[in-house]
């Protein structure tokens, strides 16, 4: 008898362990690697069975405790009913919790609690254990309870052999965000906007398997390494610091508790002195304060290196991310990394030694109050995790959004205060003064559905404490009041359960900042998983200037891997030519620039400068061959002189004034109350248009780079270039596309003013390009010639009479001699000057060096490329008529370019050489 009571009582403890450790294992194990889950459609089924399940070990229970003595601190039954309430309890809420299709850790427990339940009952049918009203009733439970196991599992069986594999109704394996691209809508307006990039790159680093998702955080463990031997040693004190902290924590409450027991015969000095002792070191002024103090330099060392890493970072990476960044949202975000080390840090100096003191806690008092301690212990953990997870999973929703609600309102604080006067001259005052409102109010309403949302979890968590508290005290004072244990008892587990609750406490805090921090660590994390579209090869070489040959290769480029801009482009620029690219507005000229100074890189086909493709050299080294004036200057809110030095910041500051003079800058800027001192202003705000590109002109001489690319560098500056162009003229005597075009574009424009007067003067539509100006005077084409090129300075002075261009540019310049045409040669030989100087010797020496074999131009091309500027010289200029055919053919393309012209794309772009 007392031998099958045992055996029951073995099994039954068994039937506990291997459930529970099963699921524990099993859940872990699952919530690491990707699992199938089956039955989605039987939830509800499976819920109603777990519930029964759960009343009816609630029943036995309640059974087993009436039955029970009031004294005995571990009956079996009891015991057994308690815990068996437990597990079904888990396996319920976790139906509860997820919508989707039962998986191992769950059909699993049902399995197990199956057998040992049956097993369970055959020996209790067997035996005469406990009372006859127990036994009765405990046999009819758990025969139901078998029987609703036997149906959760045959619900499995059923789903499994049905093959119903969760599609549809599983949360998990729904998208979360609508198909963007699914057309809806018709009306473009009403469209849902599509998610922008980063949005869609934090969604794909959430919906990651949890084990990948924790891994991707590995990015940051670097940071969290302290460098140097000092920070090590501070790291090593925090650690030990922590761990004394720990033995305090366990110590207090036992001092305490032989404080009050020993009271009632004497005055026991020395517990209140270690009492007092403990108290001091656990207090806000010991060991944490000591922890603050050496975690404050490490965290700050730590987090201006993340800080660091992120800045480079971004520097890094290639127009692409720069074109397409929001930078209010990158400032945050950056600003921001230091929630990041705080995520870190608490999980190691909060979180870690949350869960020693909780686990130190409860060992103790299970040890001085038995299973039913361990009981109430082990249930109010898990209850309330179980809220606290719930609650967090949907802090950090919420708190998401709030996040998002106040970067909206910043990003749209910055954009309009950056575009001000765009908001001005469309008198959006009162627009954007709205919008930051309603911003505003956004805002307010994500923070308050996320605080009211706080509250009330908080408030639901800390009743069930409470709870469970009483609890707690009932089994102390019951076996207080029913065995010889001391009062001190009593004080021991009230400390103990502050102690165990406190944990419980502050891990619920640390999770709920960790789910704010770790939004904040997805942004950075997104930021800092972008690699650079563009990129040095692994086996990139320096690139070696020769003399400037450009060759374009059947091109083709997508900025979206959808739209082409560019198709099948081919044309060469040999070594000192001009070359202009003429298109339509949007037709891919200044994307050939990009993809010439290597800001993307073609999807086919290759650019090769001096027969080397620019692909296989590091982007460094190219780079510093190429000065670029961009079509919209940008400057830093510096002084003149500071923007101008950008470039070379070992130039003197003779060099330039001369530059600057050269750019017909000089002039101006001595009226400047500050003169180079001037600070410019945000963008260059205090500058006028001309003034600004001028600035970017003079800027781009300082270079001294050997390849020149001008993209509408002159548009703002009709004083520089009010006159004909004699390479225009001379494309214009061809008779080719590039005629075709402007003709096209100026009889748009004499009806246009005619009839309607339009903004741009056909005087100004006529306006060439800053380069023109440089060869209206040979002897400084010769000289920039040479600079590319000094075999060929001979050659271009015996080729000139045949130059067409120059021809031109002699007629013109008998026939207009203005200020305009003064500053533009001034310019013209400053940059000869500047560039000559630019070279060093190794470049004359490889100046010297044969030319890399030239794609055979026409003969027009030849003779005109060797009388012009530096190298290579290429401008983009624009058609802004759009009803111009652009399907235009240079009468000068090589064989190449006229076949690549058949390509869709390439009709509306030309390269036209002069
Ligand atoms: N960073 C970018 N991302 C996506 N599309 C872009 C980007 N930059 C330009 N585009 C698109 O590529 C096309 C070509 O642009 P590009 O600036 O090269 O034209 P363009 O010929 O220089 O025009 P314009 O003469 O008006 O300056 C345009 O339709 C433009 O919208």
């Amino acid at each position: 008898m007392s031998h099958l009571s045992d055996k029951l009582n073995a099994i039954r403890g068994l039937a506990i362990i291997v459930s529970f450790s099963y699921h524990v294992v099993a859940v872990c194990y699952a919530s690491f690697k990707p699992h199938w889950s089956i039955g989605g459609r039987m939830r509800k089924v499976q819920l109603v069975l777990c519930g029964l399940a759960v009343l009816s070990t609630g029943v036995q229970t309640v059974i087993a405790i009436s039955n029970s003595n009031p004294a005995s601190t571990n009956d079996p039954d009891v015991v057994y009913s308690l815990f068996l309430t437990l597990i079904w309890s888990i396996l319920l809420l976790e139906a509860v919790d997820t919508s989707s299709g039962t998986s191992y850790p769950r059909y699993g427990a049902w399995g197990i609690l199956l057998v040992s339940e049956s097993v369970v009952l055959a020996l209790q049918v067997e035996g005469e254990h406990g009372s006859k009203s127990f036994r009765h009733g405990s046999i009819v439970l758990q025969s139901a309870r078998i029987l609703l196991a036997t149906l959760l599992c045959t619900s499995v069986v059923m789903a499994y052999c049905g093959n119903r594999k969760e599609t549809g109704t599983d949360e998990e394996t729904q998208a979360l965000l609508a198909d963007p691209d699914s057309p809806s809508k018709s009306n473009e307006t009403d469209k849902p906007k599509k998610p922008d990039q980063d949005e869609l790159d934090r969604l794909e680093i959430r919906n990651r398997p949890k084990w990948q998702y924790l891994a991707s955080f590995k990015i940051f463990v670097p940071f969290m390494y302290p460098k140097g031997y000092r920070n090590q040693a501070l790291l090593g004190g925090m650690l030990l610091s922590s761990l004394v902290e720990r033995i305090v924590m366990v110590v207090l409450p036992l001092s305490l508790g032989a404080i009050v027991s020993g009271l009632s015969s004497h005055i026991p000095w020395a517990a209140i002195g270690l009492y007092c002792f403990l108290r001091f070191c656990s207090s806000a002024a010991g060991l944490s304060l000591l922890e603050t103090y050496l975690s404050w330099q490490i965290v700050t060392d730590m987090t201006i290196a993340l800080n660091r890493c992120s800045y480079d970072h971004i520097m890094n990476l290639s127009a692409d991310f720069h074109d397409s960044k929001k930078s209010s949202i990158i400032w945050q975000t950056m600003h921001q990394g230091q929630d990041v080390i705080d995520f870190l840090k608490d999980i190691i100096f909060s979180f870690m030694p949350t869960i020693i003191d909780f686990g130190a806690a409860a060992v103790v008092l299970t040890i001085m109050f038995g299973p039913y301690m361990l009981f109430i212990i082990m249930s109010t953990t898990i209850f309330f995790y179980w809220l606290t997870f719930k609650a967090l999973a949907q802090n950090r929703e919420l708190s998401r959004v709030s996040l998002d609600a106040w970067h909206d309102q910043y990003y749209q604080l910055t954009e309009s205060t950056v575009n001000w006067y765009t908001v001005s001259h469309f008198g959006r005052l009162p627009y954007e003064k709205q919008r930051y409102r309603d911003k505003g109010d956004a805002k307010r309403a994500a923070s308050l559905t996320f605080w009211v949302h706080y509250c009330w979890s908080r408030g639901l968590r800390y009743s069930l404490l409470a709870v469970y508290f009483v609890a707690a005290c009932c089994v102390g004072a019951l076996q207080i009041a029913y065995s010889d244990r001391k009062v001190g008892d009593f004080v021991i587990l009230v400390t103990y359960w502050s102690q165990l609750t406190n944990p419980l406490d502050s891990l619920a805090y640390s999770l709920s900042r960790m789910g704010q921090k770790m939004v904040n660590a997805e942004k950075l994390l997104v930021l800092l998983e972008k690699s650079p579209r563009v990129q040095d090869v692994p086996e990139s070489k320096p690139f070696t200037f020769l003399a400037g040959a450009v060759d374009f290769e059947n091109v083709s480029f997508s900025y979206d891997g959808q739209r082409k801009v560019a198709d099948n482009i081919t044309f060469s620029a040999a070594p000192g030519q001009t070359v202009a690219l003429v298109g339509r507005t949007g037709g891919g000229k200044s994307t050939l620039l990009k993809l010439l100074f290597r800001f993307y890189d073609p999807d086919q086909g290759r650019i090769l400068v001096d027969g080397q493709d620019i692909r296989q050299v590091t982007m460094e080294s190219f780079r510093k061959h190429i000065a670029v004036i961009p079509q919209t200057p940008v400057v830093f809110n510096m002084t003149i002189m500071e923007n101008m030095r950008y470039p070379d910041l070992e130039c003197t500051d003779e060099e330039i004034i001369e530059a600057c003079k050269a750019a017909a800058l000089h002039e101006k800027i001595t009226t400047f109350t500050n003169g180079y001192q001037e600070q410019i202003g945000e963008r260059g705000t205090k500058l006028s248009g001309g003034e600004l590109q001028r600035l970017a002109i003079a800027r781009a001489m300082l270079k001294k780079a050997n390849i020149l690319l001008l993209d509408e560098a002159t548009s703002a500056v009709d004083s520089i270039t009010g006159e004909t162009d004699p390479r225009q003229s001379a494309l214009m005597k061809q008779n080719g596309s590039y005629n075709e075009l402007w003709s096209s574009q100026l009889q748009l424009q004499a009806t246009d003013d005619h009839g309607n007067s339009r903004s741009r003067s056909p005087r100004k539509k006529e306006t060439p390009f800053f380069y023109n100006d440089l060869s209206s005077n040979g002897e400084d084409s010769r000289t920039l010639v040479t600079n590319g090129n000094k075999d060929s300075k001979k050659s271009d002075e015996a080729r000139q009479t045949e130059d067409p261009s120059k021809a031109d540019g002699k007629s013109h310049k008998s026939g207009s001699d203005g200020r305009g045409r003064t500053r533009a040669r001034q310019l013209a030989r400053a940059l000869s000057r500047t560039l000559s100087r630019s070279k060093s010797p190794t470049d004359s020496a490889r100046a010297k060096s044969p030319k890399p074999p030239a794609k055979s131009p026409t003969k027009d091309n030849a003779t005109a490329a060797e009388s012009l500027s530096p190298s290579v010289q290429t401008a983009t200029r624009r058609s802004d008529s759009n009803e111009t055919d652009h399907s235009l053919l240079s009468t000068h393309s090589n064989n190449r370019s006229e076949r690549s012209n058949h390509s869709p794309a390439s009709t509306s772009n030309h390269a036209e050489t002069s």
